[in-house]
């Protein structure tokens, strides 16, 4: 038996159809959903994402604005431009990609992005929210990893969740969504002992560490839903997960590729957080 393959791209391309019906009823009561991206730096893989999310907003049909800034930029042009985006009613969504460089403040950044602007859900206030059970703004990834199980009909209540992973972007949100789902949770990282203990446990295993085909066949329970969030790009140019996949596709009972699997729901969810955003306007 093999695994049942949980494709990214497929369920992205039938959200986004729904995603531009709404974009385009909107646009017609006058408010056109847009989005604003902060990119500095000529980091490569950062540069890719970007204009995946640019290409994102223009397919479904909101409008987006990018503004690209050299790696050696004054902060203080960036926070200039962060809070020139906040005060603009047009705007919806502001998002500065991540790693910014060594001289910024990254914290202090995504503090200055005006919460209700916030699409990434990483302002302090919005993980608040989240942690209260009362999110404004759900984290991208981890909303799109939930979106992928609600797809796969994987049955959340009481299940044995194992996230590899404690990043305040993937693995604590992560914990948060599938905890309110009453699954019970445990989170590993890399001081954890017996890695292989815990994820043999879990029904559901999430993978979020950014280390190349970490997670074997070995370390997964027979049948268990397994989500590669990692993306690695190996020696010869080729993208991977955290996951094994020849060996984890062999046991698992539902899995997610790397690419075409929780990358491309990452820029489905931020469209749906800035549509949402710019739904709230009217409300
Ligand atoms: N403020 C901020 N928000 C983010 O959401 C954010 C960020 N910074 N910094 C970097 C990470 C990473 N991330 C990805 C988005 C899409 C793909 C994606 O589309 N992946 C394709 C392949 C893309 C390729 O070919 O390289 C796939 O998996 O099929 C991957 C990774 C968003 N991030």
């Amino acid at each position: 038996m093999t695994a049942t393959i949980l494709d990214g791209n497929a369920l992205s391309a039938h959200l986004r159809t729904e995603l531009a019906g709404r974009v385009a009823a909107l646009t017609a009561r006058g408010v056109q959903p847009c989005l604003a991206v902060i990119l500095v730096g000529e980091d490569p893989a950062s540069a890719v994402y970007v204009r995946n999310k640019v290409a994102g907003c223009e397919k479904t049909g909101m409008r987006s604005i990018k503004d690209v800034y050299a790696p050696d930029v004054d902060p203080a042009v960036v926070f200039a431009r962060i809070a020139e985006l906040n005060a603009d009613p047009a705007v919806h969504g502001i998002l500065v990609q991540l790693p910014l460089p060594r001289h910024f403040d990254s914290e202090a950044v995504l503090e200055a992005i005006a919460p209700e602007k916030d699409v990434d859900g990483f302002h302090a206030e919005n993980i608040g929210a989240l942690m209260q059970g009362n999110p404004r703004f759900i984290p991208c990834t981890p909303y799109g990893v939930m979106k992928m199980l609600e797809a796969g009909h994987v049955p959340l209540k009481g299940a044995e969740a194992v996230i590899v992973g404690r990043s305040n972007i993937v693995g604590k949100p992560m914990a948060m969504l599938l905890l309110a789902q009453s699954c019970t949770v445990t989170v590993c990282h890399s001081q954890s002992k017996d890695l292989a203990f815990h994820t043999r446990r879990a029904d559901i295993l999430v993978a979020a560490v950014g280390k190349a085909k970490m997670i074997t066949g070995d370390m997964i329970k027979p049948g268990a839903t397994v989500i590669d969030v990692g993306i690695n790009r190996l020696p010869d140019g080729k993208l991977c997960g955290d996951v094994d996949f020849e060996s984890a596709k062999e046991v698992a009972g539902l899995i997610t590729p790397v690419p075409g699997g929780v990358g491309p729901m990452t820029i489905t969810m931020l469209l749906t957080n800035t549509l949402e955003s710019a739904e709230r306007t009217l409300k």
